[in-house]
């Protein structure tokens, strides 16, 4: 039982719906073949023969045993080899109590006649080799910064009004949330085996907070924007609606996003979920996913093709680059961009390509990026299906406000300031410009993820991020510096530390 969980996880957390369906087991195995990094089997209300049933259901179809987690019941887990345990408070306690071989018991708060009497269980229990990831529920960050500790991951929730649960409203502020995670950049790169080692020091699994409650295709951006670690998501995986009221997905094209004034009150019974479909799961996770990691690409090199560059750049710890080969052959940018990805996969780093849908789907990349002129992102969409990440540039919020209604997954903002990089520049925006237009997404409910683009340098970067970018779009900064990989990561640091989330 090997497989490391990198953090930030690169995918959303699926979690099951509270009660057994039929299919749902396929389903499961399709949000892992999906990429799910880790699926919580979370059951309170289906009985024990239920959830056991679809333990070994999954067993029997072979999926990763080791990518799944269970609430509530470590014995069931143990006894079908998932790879983690869930489990509240005083259980967590209780088990690292009994198994006090697999944590650092004292360490993590446990009092002295505690440890005794864990060594003593040691003893008896003799030599156990399961080691499973432990995690655990937090709803305030007293509670998070408590339980961190004691466990790989906690899932600290309700970040926003609950999809699964009405009435169950969000009590995280996502703006204090993003004061507090941002500057912890060191951690977060660091993978950790899914079978911890008890050698592993708690000050190293005390900092992955996964964000939980009512996350949507529309507001996982800011959990991204905030740091957590990772999202997990329950009803937007399995509805069947796509979130209520509003418009609902063109059926040419179910990645189109209801317009945000068109969403369900706060409390809304948002779904009736009475049967999986596996069709809508797949695709709710596909958009949760594209936008997870859009809203990831805080550093983004746009490339003129230059395979050194790129790589000295993913060296210095880029992962996001865009390849933008303005005057160059359809077949030149196809074999320089296949070059690129190579190097993008070994880096586990995002490559998307500039202008055409086309190109990008015979290099394979991620996803492209379009201008105002390029083609329509809707119709990129259906080229590139829908795993594929689609940027769209503004210059306005009239801009803005349009892609919103479309299937894209984030936008290039700008420019910042005068650039030679790119001809026919748009009037710059400046700090101001940037302010007033986040302001008013802000106000619309609009969360697409905001990369700045445009003459940014070194110094720029506090001030475009307060302005609450997501990230920010380079190609000087970055081909000039004279040293690429140092450059990258003094700037991965600088936007990591100026994050900002811009509330209404
Ligand atoms: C992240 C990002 N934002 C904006 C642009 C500009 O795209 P576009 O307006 O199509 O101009 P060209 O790059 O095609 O000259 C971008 N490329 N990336
Ligand atoms: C492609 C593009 N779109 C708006 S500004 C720009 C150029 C970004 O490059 P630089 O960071 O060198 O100004
Ligand atoms: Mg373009």
């Amino acid at each position: 039982m090997d497989t490391p969980l990198h953090f930030p996880l690169g995918k959303p957390v699926a979690i099951t719906l509270p009660r057994c369906y039929d299919g749902e087991a396929e389903a499961l195995c399709a949000l892992l073949d999906a990429g799910a990094p880790v699926i919580h089997i979370r059951k309170p209300d289906a009985p024990a023969a239920q959830v056991e049933a679809l333990l070994r259901q999954l067993r029997d179809a072979g999926a990763d045993m080791t990518r799944l987690t269970l609430h509530h019941d470590a014995a069931l887990a143990r006894r079908y080899g998932l790879g983690g345990i869930h489990l509240r408070e005083g259980a967590l306690r209780e088990w690292l109590r009994q198994h006090p071989d697999k944590r650092h018991a004292t360490a993590q708060g446990a009092s002295a006649p505690d440890v005794q009497k864990t060594q003593t269980q040691q003893t008896q229990q003799g030599n156990d080799t399961y080691t499973p990831r432990l995690s655990a529920p937090a709803h305030s960050w007293e509670e998070a910064a408590r339980l961190a500790p004691l466990c790989d991951y906690v899932t600290l929730s309700p970040l926003f009004d609950s999809v699964s649960k009405p009435g169950y409203l969000a009590g995280i502020d996502p703006a204090d949330a993003c004061r507090r995670l941002r500057r912890r950049t060191d951690e977060t790169a660091k993978p950790i085996p899914a079978a911890i080692p008890a050698e592993l020091p708690v000050s190293g699994s005390g900092s992955r907070i996964i964000a939980l409650g009512g996350i949507t295709p529309d507001n996982i951006s800011v959990a991204r924007a905030a740091a957590f670690d990772g999202a997990a998501v329950i009803g937007a995986v399995w509805t069947t609606e796509w979130l209520g009221t509003g418009p609902q997905p063109d059926p040419k094209n179910s990645d189109r996003t209801p317009s945000p004034g068109n969403r369900p009150p706060a409390g809304t019974p948002s779904h009736d979920i009475s049967r999986i479909d596996l069709t809508a799961t797949l695709s709710n996770y596909q958009r949760l996913t594209r936008r997870w990691q859009a809203a990831g690409g805080t550093l983004q090199f746009i490339s003129d093709g230059d395979p050194a560059a790129a790589e000295a750049f993913l060296q210095g710890g880029g992962r996001w680059v865009q390849l933008r080969m303005k005057d160059t052959p359809a077949e030149g940018i196809i074999a320089r961009g296949r070059e690129i990805l190579a190097l993008c996969r070994r880096y586990d780093a995002l490559l998307i390509v500039n202008d055409d849908p086309r190109l990008a789907k015979a290099i394979g990349a991620d996803g492209v990026h379009l201008g105002q002129n390029d083609t329509p992102p809707d119709e990129a969409r259906i080229i590139l299906g829908r795993q594929a990440i689609i940027g769209c540039t503004a210059n306005t919020f009239a801009h803005i406000a349009r892609i919103a209604q479309s299937s894209a997954d984030y936008i290039g903002l700008g420019p910042f300031r005068y650039t030679t990089t790119k001809k026919n520049l748009s009037p710059i925006l400046g700090e101001e410009g940037y302010r007033r237009i986040l302001r008013q997404m802000a106000r619309a409910g609009i969360r697409l993820p905001v990369a700045a683009i445009g003459g940014i340098t070194e110094e720029d970067v506090p001030q475009v991020m307060a302005c609450g970018v997501n990230g920010i779009a380079l190609s000087g900064a970055i081909s000039r510096a004279g040293e690429i990989a140092a450059a990258t990561a003094r700037f991965t640091e600088l936007v990591a530390a100026h994050r900002t989330i811009v509330t209404p």
